[in-house]
């Protein structure tokens, strides 16, 4: 590692050298947002030919001219300026893989008159914690955005977060962010789904059990609340969990201790709780089906994870990035027909639909180029049958429209910098915006 005298202060010959002691992708920074070292980790997950010392971060992992706070997002390194603190944050960054959000930790270094003088900037990309067949969640619709600053601001701390959506909107996805920017990231994440646990399996899954605990125990068996020790405990379909069990966990969390099954030894449980639902939980509560006491303790951060179609700005986005995921070795791309009819459907099965269906297109298309003919009759609709744009030629502009309109009710800067976010011109700006008011 070769680090680059910076404008200001020569760079710690020492401070590289730690640099390079560490596993995890890191770089260090200076003021200006120059990048004056990379380790070797960092080159494994984000190197590209071209060397990126002596550039500035946000232009390497944004393509923005200017830095991320002035281009509307958060910057980190302005906030652990201005805090004197380590900052943490979700950024959406290119990556070699493509654009993918990455947890990035962020720690001052002060020189010997105590001024910040350098920043250690750790960045652990979110394929980390990807499960088979998965990767990482890309988006950057305002509803989608609303939804990462709250996991920002509530990865860093222990408090349980019930992340509440539809089925197949990335739960479990969210959950691995929020567990990849905490401090427990080194740590195991361990998912359950409580919908595919018989009653009587529940206790000894979560809590293990010891050898003869019941027949069929022939060996002692460790549960997947010490799997999760030090790090985060996911409980999917947290709904589908009968009343009886309830008693069982509300007694894990409230306690923090747990026994196997079969045993009498208090075992003291260190786990971060992340649970999802699709299930309206707080009439759940009213009715009956789940417990108060429980529902306020999974429930002290509660996070909507917004519907594909309340991030419809999203689309161009997700598709490329999922036809990717599903046909990595071919280059497909949607015809614009074809992304129109997309933009028109409903998705009820949200971004695992949207994956399903372009799994399918990709088998039934020989070339490159997935066209109508290649979408599932249910997405086609009722438009397929003359195949016609006029049905759905709207869907195009609509989700133009949409995308707009979300990014002005979320953007609070000046025009230029709403038109850069969005990847487009001033005058193309201007010339949309002229567009949209005369409707
Ligand atoms: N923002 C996203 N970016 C990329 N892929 C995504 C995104 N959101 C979801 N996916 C993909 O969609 C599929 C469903 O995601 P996930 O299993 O996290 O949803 P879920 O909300 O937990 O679903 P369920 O409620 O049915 O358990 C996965 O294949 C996941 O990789």
């Amino acid at each position: 590692m070769s680090p680059v005298p910076s404008a200001g202060e020569p760079v710690l010959p020492e401070l590289v050298s730690y640099l390079e002691t560490l596993s995890e992708p890191h770089i260090l920074c200076d003021r200006d947002y120059r990048i004056v070292a990379a380790n070797t980790a960092y080159r494994a997950a984000f190197g590209t030919t071209r060397s990126v010392l002596g550039r500035n971060c946000y232009e390497v992992s944004h393509r923005y001219p200017r830095p991320c706070d002035q281009a509307g997002e958060s910057c980190p390194l302005t906030r652990s300026l201005q805090s004197g603190t380590r900052e943490r944050v979700l950024h959406l960054h290119h990556t070699p893989r493509g654009e993918e959000y990455v947890a990035i930790e962020l720690s001052p270094v002060r020189d010997g008159e105590g001024r910040i003088a350098w920043f250690i900037e750790k960045m652990a990309p979110m394929e980390v914690a990807r499960g088979p067949g998965g990767g990482g969640m890309v988006g950057r619709a305002p509803a989608f955005r609303r939804m990462l600053e709250l996991v920002s601001r509530v990865a860093p701390a222990e408090a349980a977060v019930l992340l509440q959506g539809e089925s197949g909107t990335g739960k479990e996805l969210v959950a691995q962010a929020i567990h990849a920017a905490s401090p427990r990231a080194g740590r195991p994440f361990v998912a359950v789904d409580c919908s595919g646990l018989p009653e009587t399996l529940f206790e000894s899954e979560l809590f293990g059990h010891e050898r003869g605990a019941f027949t069929g125990a022939s060996a002692r068996k460790p549960g997947l609340v010490e799997a999760a020790a030090g790090g985060t405990l996911f409980l999917d379909e947290v709904g589908d969990i009968p009343l009886g069990m309830q008693v069982k966990l509300l007694r894990l969390l409230e306690t923090g201790t747990y026994r196997r099954v079969g045993s009498t030894e208090l075992r003291q449980a260190d786990i971060r709780l992340v649970s999802a639902t699709h299930r309206p939980l707080r009439e759940m509560v009213a009715e009956g089906s789940f417990r108060q006491d429980l529902y306020y303790r999974i429930n002290t951060f509660p996070i909507p994870v917004p519907p594909l179609r309340e991030r419809l700005a999203d689309l161009p986005l997700l598709v490329a990035t999922l036809l990717e995921r599903v046909a990595p070795r071919r280059r497909l791309t949607l015809t614009e027909p074809a992304l129109r009819c997309l933009a028109a459907y409903a998705f009820p099965g949200n971004v695992r639909e949207l994956r399903n269906v372009l799994e399918r297109a990709s088998l039934m298309c020989d070339g490159e180029q997935i066209d109508l003919a290649h979408l599932p009759p249910e997405v086609l609709g009722e438009a397929s049958a003359p195949l016609a744009g006029a049905a759905m030629s709207g869907g195009l502009r609509r989700l133009e429209r949409q995308a707009l309109l979300e990014a002005l009710r979320e953007h609070h800067g000046s025009r230029r910098a709403l038109a850069e976010r969005l990847g487009i011109s001033e005058r193309t700006l201007y010339r949309k915006l002229r567009d949209l008011e005369r409707g």
